[in-house]
């Protein structure tokens, strides 16, 4: 029996699902339904009770079901063996959200590490190929889960940043002056050091696991995941900004500091994303995933929920195996499929098996 697992969730209003509740199995559920049926949106909302934000849509307004004003995820988590009990409900009306945990109003933050899950989908490659504002959101989110501090000095740094830029705007219409700026720099670099300092033990926490996981895999070359601060250092980020300081003014913009960071990628050390493979790209980044969650379970001392969203069609047999290896090491896991023939056999067997009807609703076929 896993220690941490959702025992149900209850949807309202939330994308396709006017109204559902789902009583979930522990350990291995499948859910499989023809496409369009609302298998991603319902993992989208296992996930948003981790978060409180949906890992494929910035704006909540659009997880509102058409043509309704709100929607409402619950969530109930057991823990220790059952014994303790945690209630979640979000609920999101005109551009607000409201969280209660056991029945009492707390801001969110407060949800981070309770119920942390990882997510495997279709996307993932863009990890490593996109652009690295996907990489920032998810050093942000998961680094969040894994430690309030980060997340509160996130905060901090964003409205520094916000305040910041609208100074250089004051200052180059010369509604402000120069000298105004200092306190705001300083706050900056001293809360952006931090934030820096907490991406690199992130990644460098990752990094020798998902080399090993990426071996394992039958990857021949070395996978090197490195992070790319935009200043190496406080001094350096000072002299940036003494030595552009027109620049910033002329462009209204902060144009150092961790809101413009990256992490790379490396394949026998050349960068991934020009010279991988499509096939060594996908094992780089499912390593990345299965390192993530060992380190979730080493850091917050519970297994996370894995989310996989149909993910095992495109993976040859070393990348299957590897992530049936991880799923039988798991504690809950929610797996979704068009075709239970995409599946390995041997996770069919003693997996709660559920089909998603295309009028939402869930069968339990096999426990
Ligand atoms: N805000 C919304 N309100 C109502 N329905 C929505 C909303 N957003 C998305 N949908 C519906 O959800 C459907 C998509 O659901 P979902 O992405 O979960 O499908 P799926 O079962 O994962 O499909 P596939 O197998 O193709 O990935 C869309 O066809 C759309 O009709």
């Amino acid at each position: 029996m896993p220690d941490t697992r959702l025992a149900d969730i209850q949807l309202i209003n939330f994308r396709s699902y006017r109204s559902l509740l789902w009583h979930c199995e522990p350990g291995l559920n499948i859910i499989y339904g023809p496409n369009g049926v609302g298998k991603t949106n319902l993992l989208e909302a296992i996930a948003y009770l981790s978060f409180a934000r949906s890992f494929r849509q910035q704006q909540d307004r659009f997880l509102v079901t058409w043509e309704e004003s709100f929607f409402q995820i619950s969530g109930c988590c057991l823990y220790n063996q059952e014994k303790i009990k945690v209630d979640i409900n979000i609920i999101y009306r005109d551009g607000h959200k409201e969280l209660t945990i056991n029945g009492q109003t707390n801001r969110l933050i407060d949800l981070l590490g309770i119920f942390p899950v990882i997510y495997f989908g279709p996307d993932d490659l863009l990890l490593l190929k996109g652009a690295p504002v996907l990489r920032r959101q998810f050093l942000d989110r998961e680094i969040s889960t894994l430690d309030r501090i980060y997340c509160r000095n996130l905060q901090l740094y964003r409205r520094l940043l916000l305040q910041r830029n609208r100074l250089l705007h004051a200052v180059k219409d010369e509604r402000a002056k120069l000298q105004e700026l200092e306190p705001w720099t300083l706050q900056l670099i001293n809360i952006g050091t931090a934030i820096i300092q907490q991406r690199h033990a992130f990644i460098n926490s990752l990094a020798t696991l998902a080399a090993d996981i990426y071996k394992k895999m039958g990857g021949r070359e070395d996978l090197a995941l490195v992070y790319r601060p935009n200043v190496g250092s406080m001094d350096e980020w000072m002299a940036k900004f003494k030595s552009g300081r027109e620049r910033e003014i002329q462009a209204g913009l902060s144009l150092w500091g961790p809101h413009r960071d990256d992490f790379s990628f490396s394949i026998g050390n050349r960068d991934a994303r020009h010279f991988a493979s499509q096939g060594q790209q996908r094992a780089a980044v499912l390593a990345l995933k299965i390192a993530e969650t060992m380190v979730f379970f080493e850091v917050l001392g519970k297994k996370p929920a894995l989310l996989m969203d149909d993910v095992f069609s495109e993976l040859d047999l070393r990348r299957r195996e590897a992530l049936l290896e991880l799923l039988f090491s798991a504690g809950q896991s929610f797996i979704t499929t068009t075709e239970l023939s995409n599946l390995p056999s041997v996770l069919l067997d003693g997996a709660a098996i559920w089909q998603l009807n295309s009028d939402g609703r869930l069968i339990l076929e096999q426990k």
